[in-house]
């Protein structure tokens, strides 16, 4: 029986007691191929990661402590939990499936999703996880054996799509005038840094959007398995950019901006990639990024080495400037408070944060609910991965809504601008555009 928290980070009834076991299992040499017809939650990246099904329980909440709110509420339910952790590997034992959303204001939930049945592999290692409860009546006896369990990750029906086309939001013309604007703002002095997004509604006709969801996720880490693929309720995707992982006192961030869309499988030349890193405006833009991740770990005790200068990350459709930045984090530093505290950087809103959130809900309109804000795991034990929801669709009822924007600086340019956020859509284009296509 799921158990809500709203905004409050205590719970109005009393909580029940959770058990959770996890125990090894031989590894599946490529997770997605263990994808359930309706699976809860999914985190994958390249052949390993975390699938669940089912829900033992939700911690739900809104507002500006939504950060906060949720880790307190997670160290409450892991103090009403008995852990047997026979697996012991990262992603064994007590974890949440995590989705944020983007503003405080927002009214859709962030959210911890505790699953009843977890697959995990992580480097060529298996493990199951189940979680019960004792008030388990309303649901039924939990499967305990592994083999059971094993059986739960049977791959599901792919689904067959008829071809469909991508309505944005805007007009090419009214969406390049919404980034003139900013642009303006910009030279204005209002921000310095604001990224702007765009919206596509694909329609399923009388398909149920959640149905492509396994699938989709299946194509993303098949195409992407560099990048994070994630689904969780209502949104799904494959993020390159990684907000906080934690690996005990360690802590990393691959932080994003600045990009180069590429045809087809093309990847830049050695040449173009060397211009790319020493243009001047692209630099700007990168470094405001980076720096909002540097500044506030540094703020939160984390010790990082002197900055490197980024490097070109290439990707399937675009490539990226990339800083990778690693840290040791003091003691009692948790993975939601660091995200908190990140959450959102200058990559997909801008500098200063608040101006640039302004100019953004100004431009926008729309909530962006769970795009561009943290989605992955986090374990009782403190480890976790907190990815960026980008490259990603909204899925509600019988339509995927895109969404993907881009970086502005004073000298953006419009028609560049509107060409990067389509060539973000790729990768759920592609992902959808393969299941009406058996090949890909
Ligand atoms: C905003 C998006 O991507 C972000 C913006 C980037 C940029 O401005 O160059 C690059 C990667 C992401 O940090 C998106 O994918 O929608």
């Amino acid at each position: 029986m799921p158990i809500l928290f709203t905004s409050s980070p205590r719970p109005a009834q009393e909580s029940p007691r959770f058990t959770v076991r996890s125990i090894r299992v031989d590894a599946p040499a490529t997770l997605a191929d263990h994808i359930p017809e309706a699976p809860s939650a999914l985190w994958l990246h390249e052949s390993g990661g975390l699938i669940g099904i089912g829900e033992a329980a939700r911690l739900e909440a809104t507002g500006p402590d939504r950060f906060d709110a949720l880790a307190n509420a997670f160290r409450d339910l892991e103090a009403s939990t008995d852990v047997e952790d026979l697996a012991n590997l990262r992603g064994s034992g007590l974890v949440a499936f995590a989705s944020f959303s983007y503003s405080p204001e927002s009214s859709r939930p962030s959210r911890l999703v505790i699953p009843r049945y977890l697959l995990g592999s992580v480097e060529g290692r298996a493990f199951v996880t189940c979680v019960s409860s004792d008030s388990e009546e309303s649901v039924g006896k939990t499967l305990t054996e592994p083999e059971e369990i094993l059986a739960l990750f049977s791959p599901g029906r792919v689904p067959t799509v008829a071809p469909r086309t991508m309505q944005p939001a805007h007009s090419g013309e009214a969406y390049r005038g919404l980034v003139k604007e900013a642009v303006q703002e910009i030279d204005d002095g209002v921000a310095e840094k604001v990224v702007l997004s765009e919206r596509f509604e694909i329609d399923l006709g009388t398909l149920e959007a959640s149905c492509l969801v396994p699938a989709l996720a299946a194509q993303l880490n098949h195409r992407y398995p560099t990048a994070w693929t994630f689904a969780l309720d209502d949104i799904v995707g494959a993020s390159p950019e990684m907000l906080v992982r934690t690996e005990g006192p360690k802590v990393f961030s691959r932080v994003l901006a600045g990009s180069r869309p590429v045809s087809g499988d093309d990847e830049l030349s050695a040449e173009e990639r060397h211009a790319f890193l020493n243009d001047p405006k692209e630099r700007a833009e990168h470094d405001f990024a980076a720096r909002s991740v540097r500044e506030p770990l540094m703020r939160l005790g984390v010790s990082l080495p002197p900055s490197e200068g980024p490097f070109v990350l290439h990707l399937p459709g675009i490539e990226h400037l990339a800083t990778d930045i690693r840290g040791v984090a003091p003691d009692g530093l948790g993975i939601l408070e660091i995200a908190g505290a990140l959450h959102p950087s200058a990559a997909v809103s801008g500098t200063p944060r608040t101006a640039a959130n302004e100019v953004i809900a100004r431009l926008e309109r729309v909530d962006r609910a769970g795009y561009a804000s943290p989605v992955g795991w986090i374990g009782a034990d403190g480890d976790g991965e907190l990815a960026i929801a980008l490259r990603m669709a909204h899925v509600q009822g019988t339509t995927l809504t895109v969404q993907a924007g881009g970086g502005l600086v004073s000298d953006s340019d419009p028609l560049t601008e509107h060409a990067e956020a389509l060539a973000k859509t790729r990768p759920i284009v592609r992902a959808l555009a393969s299941l009406s296509s058996p090949e890909g």
